[in-house]
């Protein structure tokens, strides 16, 4: 199992994060589709984008990296059955997405996973995948993986979203590709809409009105459309890591190039705005995912509330948020985020606890936290343990770069899945890890 020792400092620089995982693993799941060859570049070599490119290949994609671009060719709308059982490691994305492509394909495959993801919720994509008519097995305890799926002959349906996920929503709206008729799902609150734009970046009819989202299925033979080139920009997500370690460190500053902008990721931007972060954005492309430059100069931040239609938008970010909450004065209220439960760890009590190792004060809720500060942090003698989720493994690394002490933090692993080069651009931006 590896660890990491991570050492105080003050954090600052330009850096470029890697390709975004979500937009990565659209475009390997709509390129595997397309009739012909896109090259790809951007295309994030994490883990869960490796994953999902493999089970697009054992359903007969091919996929090639040649001088820095990835290569993929397609099915032309036809999946061959694979012979193995679809591994798709430590990734919800993956898993969920491909799961409603594999039911719109006549196809039938099993799909497994990791530890975390076998103990993650899928019944909240068998209902739809039911209601359209695949039959879907989830032989795990509590409706988790593996989950077999027998697909085919999908009508289209009208579905109204149980929670607020672009896991779901997508999962769906794949399917419906393959259904007859037209397939329609409404959202209780928006989340993000890669999947959208690369519908309408492939010509894919698709029509978006406020929450609702339709499109028109071509039915059992599969979706036909052409190949085309991709730019997947830098990930928010791991950009936020270093957006908070700077704008919580007054006299830091910190330069992010080609990061993806989609509004409906960036709202940590907001948050950090209203606790007081001094942020300049530009803009280097407006058309389908946004992406340009991130400025940000280090404040003494304050405390704020993050909840309601914020939520799905800055999901991810919020362990980092809890860790921006520890340092700001004063109370940050993290409310109605209940889904940071179900991820590759409970995000939830795994942060209440790592905070109150740092000896900060914070409340646990059922959908969020309290958090308390400015915190003297207290840096813990006990080995920190990511329990294989990245996010948390990430989040405590920057928490720690504040502290007065290095610390280990075991199984370090699961960095892998999002941002392989995280220790590496720590060290650049003026870290120390062991
Ligand atoms: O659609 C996506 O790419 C994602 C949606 C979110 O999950 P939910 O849809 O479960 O909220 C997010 O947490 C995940 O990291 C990526
Ligand atoms: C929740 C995450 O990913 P996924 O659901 O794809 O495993 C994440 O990357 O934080």
């Amino acid at each position: 199992m590896s660890s990491k020792k991570i050492f105080p400092a003050k954090l600052g620089g330009t850096v470029t994060v890697p390709g975004d995982k979500s937009i990565s693993q659209r475009v390997a799941m709509l390129a595997s589709l397309a009739e012909g060859t896109s090259r790809v570049v951007g295309y994030l070599n994490g883990e869960d984008a490796r994953s999902t490119l493999s089970a697009m290949e054992q359903m007969g994609a091919k996929a090639e990296f040649k001088d820095d671009a990835l290569y993929i060719t397609g099915v032309a709308g036809e999946l061959r059955q694979p012979e193995e059982p679809l591994d798709m490691g430590n990734s919800g994305t993956g898993t969920r997405l491909l799961a409603g492509i594999v039911a719109g394909s006549g196809i039938e495959a099993a799909m497994v996973g990791d530890a975390s993801l076998s103990s993650r919720p899928m019944g909240r994509i068998r209902q739809p995948l039911e209601l359209m008519g695949a039959r879907i097995g989830l032989t795990g305890k509590k409706g988790t993986l593996p989950m077999m799926i027998a697909g085919g002959n999908l009508q289209g349906i009208g579905y109204l979203l149980p929670m607020a996920s672009a896991q779901v929503k997508s999962c769906v709206l794949l399917a419906g590709l393959f259904a007859e008729g037209k397939t329609t799902v409404i959202e209780p609150r928006p989340t993000r809409d890669h999947t959208e734009k690369l519908f309408q970046a492939l010509d894919i009819p698709i029509q978006i009105n406020g929450l609702e989202i339709s499109i028109e299925g071509f039915g059992k033979q599969g979706p036909r459309y052409k190949a085309r080139d991709f730019f997947v920009p830098g990930d928010f997500s791991s950009a936020a890591f270093w957006i908070v370690a700077v704008a919580a460190r007054p006299g830091a500053e910190l330069l992010i190039e080609n990061v993806g902008l989609n509004p409906r990721r960036t709202a940590l931007l907001d948050v950090m705005k209203r606790m007081g972060a001094d942020i300049e954005v530009s803009v280097t492309e407006e058309k389908g995912d946004p992406y340009g430059t991130i400025r940000v100069r280090g404040a003494q931040l304050k405390g704020t509330v993050v909840e309601g239609d914020e939520i799905p938008n800055l999901i991810d970010e919020l362990p980092i948020i809890a860790v921006a909450g520890a340092l700001a004065e004063g109370q940050t209220d993290i409310r109605d985020a209940a889904e940071l439960r179900v991820k590759e760890s409970d995000r939830i009590a795994e942060m209440v606890k790592n905070l109150q190792l740092f000896g900060i004060e914070v409340d646990e809720k059922e959908d969020g936290m309290v958090v308390t500060g400015p915190a003297r942090l207290k840096t813990p003698d006990a080995v920190i343990d990511s329990h294989g989720d990245h996010r948390i493994a990430m989040s405590v690394a920057i928490l720690n770069s504040f502290s007065d002490g290095a610390i280990t933090i075991e199984n370090v692993g699961c960095v892998d899945t999002s941002y392989p080069e995280f220790w590496q651009h720590m060290e650049q931006l003026g870290g120390t890890v062991e």
